[in-house]
């Protein structure tokens, strides 16, 4: 009888302990993951039946399989229906199919935002927390205004800076040297930037590239790791502890960068109100974002206001640029025809810089349109995240997607970028890597588009650059960058052929691709 009555007493023990812990965990469930991160409505990939099964194929899919997702489009996308996808940070995403694309872009923010799951997707929130509308409006005119009217002026000093750079890190040897491809791409890249970045009294400055470079990557690689990998309780601790490393690199580049941009912000200002006052803006980033910072009359915080935008401009877009550089030269070099795409590259350099002077006019980059093909080839095969157009649904209605399906308030969605890049009804031969195909855009009714399709035109099957209101506002900038570099390295050097293409690594959802050591030379002059 005793022991009975301790056998029940420690059964309603472990009863308890159990239903506790059912109830903790099922609270963490809630918590990490909320009702409508899982619409009933919308079938899962990757998901059994088993005792916390949201949870636990979150759990599993710790590491993104781009193969799950591919497995979603293949089985629901091409369909025509969505479905959820697991990720490790339990914020599970529903995947439209390729014909929502056009709904999607034409919501009003107030239905689908592009910004609140972005930032906290890609982490930005939490380890540069600097974050704010403000900056981003500030980023946005800079580069509206300013930057895509008037990089075309900065052609002659970002040539000198791009040549100068690579003359000294690739070098000038005409015997063979082996060189770091991703290193080499984003010394020069950067080096290239700074004359339009900062202006050219920093150009050649090595202690501000170099901390500029360390922010990128600091920042890019600190927001990817805190957004996706990180399940939302435990990311504030984890971006706080990232924010000194990240603080400290980034007050390395403010050093240099302050001192300038007061010494502009004051002449600009005096100019404003005395406009005798002889003193004439150079033009670069540093006078764009004081100039829309004194048009917004941000006068008390001014200083504040530019460091902001100018650590958020540096947050992905120059790492993206780096990266689809890198891409696209391994693309290049791992190609079966390898030799022949690249010599297609110099030629066509050559005709367009025929004198030295050629480089000097930013309209010869309008000429290259096999490499112009050659980057969006490259693009559509590794675009900068396997998913694109993220958005959170904030009305409180929710919304009907155009098939039916309904998703409430708080849900995020997006669109599989890669499986739409590589879908045969697209693209011929998808998976290959045919870097001219866009000089003639195929036509599924076999009619030739009369005008090729260039790099920077996104669309519905080509979505690198995002698509619509919200789509990348640098691209055109990025896209002369990398077409300058790619025509100066195809004509000044010779690179030897990759056995074969290395493969991309996921970090993430982000394809990156992998570190390669080039065997590479100057080519002999005549
Ligand atoms: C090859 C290089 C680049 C790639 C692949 C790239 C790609 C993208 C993508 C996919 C988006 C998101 C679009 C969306 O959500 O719909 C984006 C947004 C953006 N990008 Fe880029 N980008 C690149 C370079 C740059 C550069 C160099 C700049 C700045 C000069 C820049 C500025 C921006 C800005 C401001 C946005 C936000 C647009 C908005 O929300 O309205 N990007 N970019």
């Amino acid at each position: 009888m005793v022991s009975n009555q301790f056998i029940s007493g420690e059964y309603a023990l472990l009863l308890i302990i159990s239903a506790f812990i059912a109830i903790g965990l099922a609270a963490i469930q809630r918590s990490w993951m909320p009702s409508q991160r899982y619409p009933s409505s919308i079938q899962w990939v990757g998901r059994r039946v088993e005792r916390f099964s949201y949870f636990r194929a979150c759990v599993r899919h710790f590491i993104y399989k781009p193969d799950l997702l591919d497995c979603g489009y293949k089985n629901f996308g091409k369909a025509g229906q969505g479905f959820v996808m697991p990720l490790s940070s339990f914020e599970p995403i529903v995947i439209l199919p390729q014909e929502h694309i056009k709904w999607l872009i034409d919501q009003p923010a107030s239905v689908l935002c592009p910004r609140t799951a972005a930032v906290q997707r890609m982490g930005f929130k939490y380890v540069s927390p600097d974050f704010d509308a403000q900056s981003s409006q500030i980023i946005h005119d800079a580069i509206r205004f300013h930057l895509n009217k008037k990089f075309d002026t900065l052609q002659s000093d970002m040539f000198k800076e791009m040549q100068w750079a690579t003359d000294s890190r690739i070098g000038k040897d005409e015997s063979w040297n082996q060189v770091n491809l991703a290193d080499a791409m984003r010394y020069i890249i950067f080096h290239t930037l700074v004359p339009v970045l900062a202006g050219k009294c920093l150009s050649r400055n090595e202690d501000f590239t170099h901390a500029l470079m360390k922010s990128a990557n600091w920042v890019g690689a600190g927001s990817i790791i805190v957004g996706q990998f990180i399940p939302v309780p435990f990311r504030s601790a984890l971006g706080r502890l990232l924010q000194i490393p990240i603080r400290s690199i980034q007050g390395s580049f403010l050093n240099h960068l302050m001192p300038v941009f007061k010494e502009r912000l004051h002449n600009m200002r005096k100019k404003a109100e005395d406009p005798s006052f002889s003193f004439e803006a150079p033009e670069d980033m540093t006078s764009w974002l004081s100039d829309v910072i004194l048009k917004r009359n941000i006068e008390d915080g001014a200083e504040k206001a530019f460091e902001k935008a100018y650590k958020l401009l540096l947050g992905a877009a120059f790492a993206s640029t780096v990266l689809t550089t890198n891409h696209a030269f391994l693309d290049i070099l791992g190609s079966e025809s390898a030799h022949s795409i690249y010599q297609t590259l110099r030629e066509e350099a050559e005709s367009t810089f025929a004198t030295p002077e050629d480089w000097l006019d930013s309209m010869k980059i309008h000429q290259l349109r096999s490499t112009d093909s050659t980057l969006k080839e490259s693009l559509r095969l590794a675009p900068p995240t396997s998913m694109t157009l993220l958005r959170e649904v904030l009305s409180k209605d929710g919304v009907r997607l155009p098939n039916g399906q309904w998703l409430g308030q708080g849900t995020w969605l997006a669109v599989p970028s890669i499986p739409i890049h590589t879908d045969e009804r697209f693209y011929e031969e998808p998976d290959m890597f045919r870097p001219f195909r866009f000089l003639s855009k195929e036509d599924p009714t076999g009619k030739q588009q009369s005008r090729p399709e260039s790099c920077v035109t996104t669309s519905d099957s080509f979505l690198s650059f995002g698509h619509g209101r919200s789509a990348c506002a640098g691209r055109q900038f990025a896209t002369h960058i990398m077409k300058m570099l790619v025509s100066y390295i195809t004509m000044h050097y010779d690179i030897q052929p990759l056995p074969s293409r290395p493969l991309n690594i996921f970090m993430g959802e982000h394809p990156i691709a992998p570190e390669v050591q080039v065997m590479i030379r100057r080519r002999v002059t005549p």
